[in-house]
C-alpha cells in the first residue's frame, strides 16, 4: 500500500465510524418524532397537526447558533432541514402544492422550506395552489409573494384577498440562472428558450456570451429544460435542479444580470402558526378616505416600537381610486403589543383582514 493509501484508508475508517454514530443518532430521533406523533393523535384525535413550522425554526436556529464546525451555518441547517423533513414524514407525510412544473423556483422553494421527504403536488395556475389547499388536495401550498426586480405577484395577491387560508411560513429564494443544454459545446446552440422573465433578466448576458443565438419565450424555464432535452441545437435558461431533473448539462451558471435576484415565497395552509421567538405577521388593510388616515393607522405600529418590514399598495378592484395596503410588521400576532397594535388598526380601517403570523426564515 502507498502512503496515501494507507492514510486514507485511516481517514475513510474513521469517517464510516462517525458514520455508524449519525446514523444511530438519526434513528433515535426518528423514534423521538414517532413519539411525538402519538402523543399528537392521542385520544383518537383525527384532526392533529403534525407540521409545525415554528418548533422547524426553532430547531434550524438552534443548529446555526451551536455550529463551531468547519460547515457554514446554512450547509449545516441544510442536513437537519432534511433530516427533520423525514422524521415528519415518518409522522405523516404531508403534501404541498405548488405552481408547476417539477423544476420550477417554486417547486425549489417546495424543497427548500420542507425538504425533499415532502410530497410536493405540480398544479397549473396560482389559483389552483390555493384552491387545492381550501379543498384538501395538499395539506399546504407554496405561493410566489415578490420578485426582487420584476416586483409584486399579482395573481398572489387578488387571492390573498379573498381567501380563508393562512400564511405559515415564508421562504426566499435567490434566483441563479443557469444555461444548460444536451450539447456540451456553446457553438452548437442555435436557439436560447426560456421564460420572458428569465430571457429579460439574462438579457445583457446573452448579449455578449451568445450573440448568435435566436431567442423564444416559452410558458415556463421548466418547459424550456423539457424542450431542450429533446434537441440538441437548443439551450435552456433554468434552476440547477430543472438541469438534474431533465438530465441536462450545465454550460454556464448565475447568469442573471442583476445578482441579488431574489423571489419571496409564502407557505399557505389552514392552521393558526404559534410564536417560534422571531416572527413576522402580515395583514391587508384599506383606509378611510381621509386626511392622515393611512399615518395614523402606521402610528398604531411605530407608537409601540413594532418595526414594519414591508407596505406594498394597491387598488382596490371593487371601488375606484381606494387602496388596499399589503403591510407586513415584525412580531407575532400573540405578542401583546403586536395584539394591542393590531386591534387598533383594526378599529380605524375600512378593512382589515390578518393573514397569519410565521416564523422569519431561518434558511
Ligand atoms: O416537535 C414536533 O412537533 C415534531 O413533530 C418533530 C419535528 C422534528 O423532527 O423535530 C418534526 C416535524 C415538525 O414539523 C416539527 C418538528
Amino acid at each position: 500500500m502507498t502512503t496515501e493509501q494507507a492514510q486514507l484508508t485511516e481517514i475513510r475508517n474513521q469517517i464510516d465510524s462517525i458514520d455508524q454514530q449519525i446514523q444511530d443518532l438519526i434513528g433515535k430521533r426518528a423514534e423521538c418524532a414517532q413519539k411525538v406523533a402519538d402523543i399528537k393523535t392521542q385520544g383518537g384525535n383525527v384532526n392533529a397537526v403534525f407540521y409545525r413550522p415554528e418548533r422547524e425554526a426553532q430547531v434550524l436556529r438552534a443548529v446555526k447558533e451551536r455550529n463551531t464546525s468547519l460547515l457554514p451555518d446554512v450547509e449545516m441547517a441544510k442536513l437537519f432541514r432534511e433530516i427533520m423533513s423525514a422524521c415528519l414524514a415518518l409522522e405523516q407525510p404531508v403534501s404541498v402544492a405548488f405552481l408547476g412544473p417539477e423544476g420550477s423556483y417554486s417547486h425549489a422553494s417546495v424543497v427548500k422550506q420542507f425538504g425533499s421527504s415532502a410530497h410536493s403536488v405540480a398544479v397549473s395556475t396560482i389559483e389552483d395552489v390555493f384552491s387545492a389547499v381550501d379543498k384538501g388536495d395538499a395539506n399546504y401550498g407554496i405561493v410566489p409573494v415578490e420578485n426582487s426586480s420584476e416586483g409584486v405577484v399579482k395573481s398572489t395577491q387578488n387571492e390573498l384577498i379573498k381567501t380563508n387560508l393562512k400564511i405559515s411560513g415564508e421562504v426566499s429564494l435567490a434566483i441563479h440562472h443557469c444555461l444548460m443544454s444536451k450539447s456540451t459545446a456553446h457553438e452548437n446552440i442555435k436557439k436560447v428558450v426560456a421564460h420572458q422573465q428569465a430571457l429579460g433578466q439574462c438579457e445583457t448576458w446573452l448579449k455578449n456570451n451568445l450573440p448568435w443565438a435566436e431567442i423564444e419565450a416559452v410558458d415556463s424555464n421548466a418547459l424550456a429544460a423539457k424542450m431542450a432535452q429533446e434537441d440538441e441545437s437548443l439551450a435552456a435558461i433554468a434552476s440547477e435542479q430543472a438541469a438534474q431533473l431533465y438530465q441536462l448539462i450545465i454550460l454556464d451558471s448565475n447568469i442573471e444580470d442583476f445578482k441579488d435576484n431574489t423571489t419571496k415565497f409564502w407557505v399557505i395552509g389552514k392552521e393558526d402558526t404559534q410564536p417560534s421567538g422571531e416572527d413576522k405577521t402580515a395583514l391587508i388593510i384599506s383606509i378611510h378616505n381621509k386626511a392622515g388616515a393611512l399615518l395614523d393607522i402606521l402610528e398604531s405600529f411605530s407608537k409601540r416600537d413594532i418595526n414594519m418590514t414591508r407596505i406594498v399598495s394597491r387598488p382596490s378592484t371593487d371601488k375606484t381610486w381606494d387602496y388596499l395596503f399589503f403591510i407586513d410588521v415584525l412580531g407575532h400576532k400573540d405578542d401583546e403589543n403586536v395584539k394591542e397594535a393590531l386591534e387598533e388598526v383594526e378599529s380605524k380601517a375600512a378593512f382589515y383582514k390578518l393573514l397569519g403570523s410565521f416564523p422569519v426564515s431561518p434558511l
